[in-house]
């Protein structure tokens, strides 16, 4: 397959080494001074770069016919936008917060928790991430993810907020420490005892072989969809 790569940081350059290593061929790498480029070569086009630009990098891609996967998080406020425009081009369409398989079973492990708590009124949820300082984005779209999956799993819980602890709202705590790849912590506490469930990245691998896996499954296919969809979980 032809790669383009929107956003050519840290996770760029890690999907071009696995992307490699798989047979496929990176034809184009799109970064801050890149305007104007040309996305019409490439089968499938992989952004990870920044908030500010993702929706931009994911409409060019729509309007010229070249599915595209996002890996790009703090950029929500558009998605609905992005989703209305593949359905216009008939495109094809993917935004994961996390492409990792092991957050993906730790998303499913989050609802089964969140359900199984919903009779239990004396626990209060919280969540930490922790990553690096590089992270232009707070809280996570991992722990956005997360949260937005124990309200819909359980309704002692109605909204999120970042730092703030109030009735029917999840606190979450994000912390800032050099080279973490990403941490994601659920806590359900009781006067008697917590229950943690936690996800560590040890490097980025796993999310950019999440990331080229789902580009090579969504070639050749029209709609939007989620990782539950390639991984066929959920
Ligand atoms: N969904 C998932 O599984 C994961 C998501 N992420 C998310 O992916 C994104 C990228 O992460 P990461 O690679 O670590 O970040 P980096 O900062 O290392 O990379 C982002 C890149 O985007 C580039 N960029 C800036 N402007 C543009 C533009 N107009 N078009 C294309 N690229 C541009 C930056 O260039 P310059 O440095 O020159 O400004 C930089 O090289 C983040 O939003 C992060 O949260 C990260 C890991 C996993
Ligand atoms: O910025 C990162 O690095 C990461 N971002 C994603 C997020 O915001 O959830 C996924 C992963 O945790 C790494």
């Amino acid at each position: 397959m032809n790669i383009a790569l929107l956003g050519y940081g840290k996770m760029g350059k890690t999907i071009e080494q696995i992307a490699i290593k798989r047979g496929h061929t990176i034809v184009l790498t799109v970064d801050k001074d890149d305007e104007g480029y040309d996305i019409t070569k490439a089968d499938v086009a992989i952004d990870f770069s920044i908030p500010t630009v993702a929706f931009n990098n994911i409409s060019n891609c729509l309007n010229n016919g070249v599915p595209v996967i996002s890996g790009t998080t703090g950029w929500l406020e558009n998605y609905d936008n992005a989703v209305a425009l593949c359905n216009q081009k008939k495109g094809a369409f993917i935004y994961a917060s996390n492409y990792s398989l092991g957050v993906n079973i730790f998303f499913e492990l989050n609802k089964t928790l969140a359900k199984m708590m919903s009779t239990l009124k004396q626990y209060n949820v919280s969540m930490e991430e922790i990553h690096h300082t590089q992270k232009l984005d707070a809280p996570s779209g991992t722990a956005i993810s997360l949260a937005n999956d124990i309200i819909a799993n359980n309704s002692n819980f109605e909204a999120w907020k970042l730092d703030e602890a109030a009735e029917k709202t999840i606190p979450i705590v994000a912390k800032r420490i050099a080279d973490v790849p990403g941490t994601h912590t659920v806590n359900y506490e009781s006067e008697v005892d917590t229950i943690t469930i936690e996800h560590i990245a040890h490097t980025r691998q796993g999310f950019a072989l999440g990331a080229v896996i789902a580009a090579e499954w969504l070639v050749g296919k029209t709609g939007v969809f989620t990782m539950n969809d390639v991984l066929n979980i959920g």
